[in-house]
């Protein structure tokens, strides 16, 4: 369970020489009812650890696909107790880690250790908190600590270097790394860019490196993951489920896997 599940996992995948891939998606959108389903779907066709969006009114740090999602999932009516119980009541039939991706506001106002402990109860296995900054990570770690669910840390291009050096050195389950500055769409600049900054990262970084932010085909999943230990796709992925296109996600997650890699 938790940190060391996650662990396991990526283990596990870049043992046999492929890569990781975390598919985001967004609790509730198409029905909470449907969670299950899409989570176990992710997890057959091969998926490494499932990043799970928490809807939230303010949501400062999602992109367009994702606050539509998120405007979806609130207005039928998901809450974050209710997102837990579902989880809950399936725990023992799914094998992938969950990480929770959530803003501070609501583990506060749920009350950070009660939300540490609730995690462990439903079995999940780590948080990504995109808003709580690096100075003030103590408001939560001594609960997840206790309760061995693994923090997820954001680095982005943007950080300078001694704070990206930091962030990588007390990183647990995987690092994320945001490869863009900004907006989408202007890849091909920062190429030569983001080797240099991947492979850094990976120099700090005790755990797997994962790029994320604006990787959308299979091709992009290929090239990314090869100067790190996988991809993170949110936005491509929660726009297929809504469309109901398995295929493309399918092919996004088999981009991941040594036998494909030859497959342009
Ligand atoms: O959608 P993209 O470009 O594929 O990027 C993943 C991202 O959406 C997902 O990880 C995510 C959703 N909300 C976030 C908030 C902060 C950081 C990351 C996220």
């Amino acid at each position: 369970m938790g940190k060391a599940k996650i662990d396991a996992a990526f283990s596990k995948v870049l043992n046999q020489g492929d890569k990781a891939f975390v598919p985001y998606i967004m609790a509730g959108d198409g029905g909470l009812e449907n969670l299950k389903e899409q989570i176990l779907f992710l997890e057959e066709h091969g998926a490494t650890v499932v990043e799970l969006g928490i809807p939230f009114s303010d949501p400062v740090a999602d992109g367009p696909v994702i606050q539509e999602a998120g405007i979806r999932s609130l207005a039928s009516g998901t809450t974050l107790e209710a997102i837990l119980t579902s989880l809950e009541g399936w725990k023992d039939t799914r094998e992938i880690p969950i990480v929770l991706m959530t803003y501070i506001n609501l583990i506060y106002s749920f009350g950070i250790e009660k939300f540490a402990e609730r995690c462990k109860e439903v079995g999940v296995d780590g948080l990504i908190i995109p808003d709580l900054p690096l100075e003030e990570e103590e408001l939560v770690t001594p609960a997840l600590g206790k309760s061995g669910i693994a923090l997820i840390r954001l680095v982005s291009p943007t950080s300078p270097p001694h704070r990206i050096e930091q962030i990588a050195k007390r990183s647990e389950g995987f690092l994320y790394a945001v490869t863009v500055k900004g907006t989408t769409g202007i890849r091909s600049e920062y190429e030569e860019g983001i080797e240099a900054y991947l492979q850094g990262l990976k120099g700090y970084a005790k755990v797997p490196v994962l790029a994320g932010f604006g990787v959308s085909s299979p091709e992009q999943v290929r090239t990314m993951s090869e100067y790190c230990d996988g991809v993170i796709v949110g936005s491509k992925i929660v726009d297929s489920l809504h469309q109901e296109d398995r295929e493309t996600i399918t092919a996004l997650i088999a981009a991941s896997k040594k036998s494909t890699a030859h497959l342009t």
